[in-house]
C-alpha cells in the first residue's frame, strides 16, 4: 500500500522520539513492501518561531494531503509567558479542532517486564488492559472563556451529538475488547456531566452484550490506583481525559510508555505519545521512544488497517523490553540503560529478526 503521512516533530523530546518513530516505520515499509511517503511539518513552538503561527497554514495543508499525521511533543519553557495566542499548545488544539479529531484513544497496558518500575504493588499493575476514550475536541478546552485583571472564566460545554459520538466509539471499542463501559463524570455538581450520563443510558440498549457502570471522576482516580484491573474502556470528557491518562500510565511505569490516537470516523488520524515535550530531559538522547513508536504502531492499525504490522511492532517493543533495554526513565525496572537511539534500534534489530524467522519458517512449507 501506498500512504503519505505528515510528520509533525514539534518541541524539546518531540524531534527525538518522532525520528524513533519514522525509522521504525521504514522498516515496515520494507518488510511489508508498503511505500510511505513522509512530508515534514512545523508545530507547536518551533512553527511559533519560524512562521508566527503554532498551527501554520502550510501544515494544515500537509497534514490535509497526507493519510495520517505523526506528531511528536509541544511546548517548552522558551513559550511559556507568550500570550495565548503564540502559545505551542494552541496549535496542538488547532489541529485536533481542524481536521475533527474527537476521538482520543489512550491504551494503558502494563508490561510484565516492567512491574518493578510502577509505584503500584506488583499484583495491582500486573495484567492491566484498559482504554481511555477521551472526547477531545469540546469542554472547557474549547469553550467560551475570557479573562479581565482581576477575572478569568472558562465555560464547559457539551452537545448531545458530542456526547454521543464519543459514547459510540467507547461502546464500540468495549464490544471488541472485554464488553465492559466506564463512563466517567461529576454529575454530582456538573450539569455538563448529568447530560453526558443521560447520553450513555439512551446509548446502552443498542449495546446489550456490553456492561456499563458510572463512576465519578474523583473516585475514579483512586480507584485507577487501588483497583485499576477493574477497567476496561474507561469514556470520559476532555480535561478528565487528560488528567486520568497521565494518572494511568503510572500502572505502566513510565508517561513514556503511553500512546495515543486522536481519530473521526473515516479513518484519517493523528498520532501521538500522550507526554510532552519533557523540557527537563529534551536534547540528552535519553527520552522513551516506546509511547511514539507505539503510536505509529497504532497509525498503523486505526489509519492504514495494517493490523499485522502493528502487532509486530508491539510484539518487538514487548520483547526488547523482556530483554532488559531500558531508557532512564525505566531504570527502576533493571536491565540495562540505553540510549534513545540504541533503545530504538534493539526494537529495529528485533523486527529484523522476527522476519528472518518467518522467512526460515516460509522456506520449509
Ligand atoms: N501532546 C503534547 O504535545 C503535550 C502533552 C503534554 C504536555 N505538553 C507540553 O509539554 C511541556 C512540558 O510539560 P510537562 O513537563 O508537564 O509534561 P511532560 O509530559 O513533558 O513531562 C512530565 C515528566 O515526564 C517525563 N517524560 C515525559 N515523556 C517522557 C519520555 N518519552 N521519556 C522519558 N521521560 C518522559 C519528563 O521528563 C517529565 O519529568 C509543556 O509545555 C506542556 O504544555 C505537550
Ligand atoms: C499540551 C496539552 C494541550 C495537551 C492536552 O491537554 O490535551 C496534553 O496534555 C495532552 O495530553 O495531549
Ligand atoms: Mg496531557
Amino acid at each position: 500500500m501506498e500512504k503519505t503521512i505528515a510528520v509533525l516533530p514539534g518541541d524539546g523530546i518531540g524531534p527525538e522520539v518522532t525520528r524513533a518513530a519514522v525509522k521504525v516505520l521504514k522498516l515496515i515499509a520494507r518488510r511489508y513492501q508498503h511505500e510511505f511517503n513522509f512530508s515534514y511539518g512545523l508545530i507547536g513552538g518551533a512553527a511559533i518561531d519560524a512562521l508566527d503561527s503554532p498551527f501554520p497554514k502550510e501544515t494544515a495543508d500537509a497534514c490535509g494531503t497526507a493519510d495520517a499525521v505523526l506528531l511528536g511533543a509541544v511546548g517548552g519553557p522558551k513559550w511559556d509567558n507568550n500570550p495565548s495566542e503564540l502559545r505551542p499548545e494552541k496549535g496542538l488544539l488547532a489541529i485536533r479542532k481542524h481536521f475533527g479529531l474527537f476521538a482520543n484513544l489512550r491504551p494503558v497496558k502494563a508490561v510484565p517486564a516492567l512491574l518493578s518500575a510502577s509505584p503500584l504493588k506488583e499484583e495491582k499493575a500486573a495484567g492491566v488492559d484498559l482504554m481511555i476514550v477521551r472526547e477531545l475536541t469540546g469542554g472547557l478546552y474549547f469553550g467560551e472563556k475570557a479573562r479581565t485583571a482581576d477575572d478569568a472564566y472558562d465555560t464547559l460545554v457539551y452537545s448531545r451529538e458530542e456526547i454521543s459520538r464519543i459514547v459510540e466509539q467507547a461502546f464500540e471499542l468495549a464490544r471488541v475488547r472485554r464488553g465492559k463501559v466506564t463512563s466517567v463524570d461529576k454529575a454530582n455538581v456538573l450539569e455538563s456531566s448529568r447530560l453526558w450520563r443521560e447520553v450513555v443510558e439512551e446509548k446502552k440498549a443498542a449495546y446489550p452484550d456490553v456492561t456499563v457502570e458510572h463512576q465519578l471522576v474523583d473516585s475514579c482516580a483512586m480507584k485507577l490506583i487501588t483497583d485499576p484491573s477493574a477497567f476496561d474502556v474507561v469514556v470520559t470528557e476532555n480535561m478528565f481525559g487528560d488528567i486520568l491518562s497521565d494518572e494511568a500510565s503510572v500502572i505502566t511505569g513510565s508517561l513514556g510508555m503511553l500512546p495515543s490516537a486522536s481519530i473521526r470516523t473515516d479513518g484519517f488520524g493523528l498520532y501521538e505519545p500522550v507526554h510532552g515535550s519533557g523540557p527537563d530531559i529534551a536534547g540528552k538522547g535519553i527520552a522513551n521512544p516506546a509511547a511514539a513508536i507505539l503510536s505509529a504502531a497504532m497509525m498503523l492499525r486505526y489509519s492504514f488497517g495494517m493490523e499485522t504490522e502493528a502487532a509486530a511492532i508491539e510484539e518487538a517493543v514487548q520483547t526488547v523490553l523482556e530483554d532488559g533495554c531500558r531508557t532512564a526513565d525505566l531504570a527502576e525496572a533493571g536491565g540495562r540503560s540505553l540510549t534513545t537511539e540504541e533503545w530504538t534500534d534493539k526494537v529495529i534489530e528485533q523486527l529484523d529478526a522476527e522476519a528472518v524467522s518467518e522467512d526460515i519458517m516460509f522456506s520449509y512449507m
